[in-house]
């Protein structure tokens, strides 16, 4: 077993945060997320954060509204502010510092994303919150999860979703699909396999950045994984 990561990118799936809900934010969901990434503070550990907003808004289902594409992803950025937003209060309530950063400017409640500054943070034992992903429509969280990995120099991109791993095909429909261990990036994108979009694994891959996709779901594995046990599956 390796000895875990001492600065990494969570990337948090927005639809996760539902638990159970067909809408928003579960609190008993954030409060156990946030209990989580405050254990690994106090250890010591840099945690940078991208959040997800699909528990809110997509950029694809407002355009089947009408709404036109660049506007409907402003949306659905604007709708991971709302979980950035959360997620920072639920760690301040345990006494976790943090700082929001955001891609799109909104001084009265977020830092506007600056490179070194969040840096600073990390070093200074912040937990960093990225929030409206890259600022750019046409991305998504993945995405900006890899960019943002690479901008602070962190070690792995760590996808926490809904699935415990990638498998030969999407598992919520098809029973029959097979969960890999480990994966090249090329593997991911000639097989297609749509747990993360080919422009974040294209990213990683340029850049030699680690993936792991694991179940957020299950109690404490954000813990575990960061703390080196193998979860789910690798992409390297
Ligand atoms: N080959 C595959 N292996 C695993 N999951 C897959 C695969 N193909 C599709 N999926 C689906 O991908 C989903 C995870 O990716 P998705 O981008 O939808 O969520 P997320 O990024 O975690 O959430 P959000 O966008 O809300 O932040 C899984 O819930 C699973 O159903
Ligand atoms: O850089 C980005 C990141 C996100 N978006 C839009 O936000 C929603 C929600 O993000 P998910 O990654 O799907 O959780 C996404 O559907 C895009 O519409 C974006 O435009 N640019």
């Amino acid at each position: 077993m390796k000895e875990g990561y001492r600065r990494v990118l969570l990337k948090l799936s927005g639809e996760a945060l539902m638990g159970d809900l067909s809408f928003g934010i579960d609190p008993d969901v954030m409060d156990r997320i946030a209990g989580e990434v405050q254990e690994l503070s106090q250890l010591g550990k840099e945690i940078g954060i991208v959040i997800g907003g699909g528990n809110f808004f997509r950029g694809l289902s407002g355009i089947q509204q009408g709404i036109d594409r660049a506007s409907a992803d402003y949306m659905g950025m604007l709708s991971t502010v709302l979980n950035s937003l959360a997620l920072q209060s639920s760690l301040e309530r345990k006494g976790v510092s943090t700082r929001v950063l955001s891609a799109i400017e909104m001084r009265a409640l977020a830092e506007p994303y600056i490179r070194r500054r969040a840096v600073r943070h990390l070093e200074k034992g912040r937990v960093v919150i990225f929030a409206a992903g890259t600022g750019n429509p046409y991305f998504t969280t993945d995405t900006a999860a890899a960019l943002r990995a690479m901008e602070i120099g962190a070690e792995v991109v760590l996808k926490a979703t809904k699935v415990d791993g990638i498998y030969s095909d999407d598992p919520k429909k098809n029973k029959n699909a097979t969960r890999y261990v480990q994966l090249t990036y090329g593997e991911v994108l000639e097989k297609r396999l749509k747990v993360m979009d080919a422009t974040a694994v294209s990213l990683c891959m340029d850049n030699n950045l680690p993936i792991i996709v694991f179940d957020l779901t299950e109690d404490r594995n954000i813990v575990r994984v960061v703390q080196g046990e193998e979860l789910g599956t690798l992409v390297r």
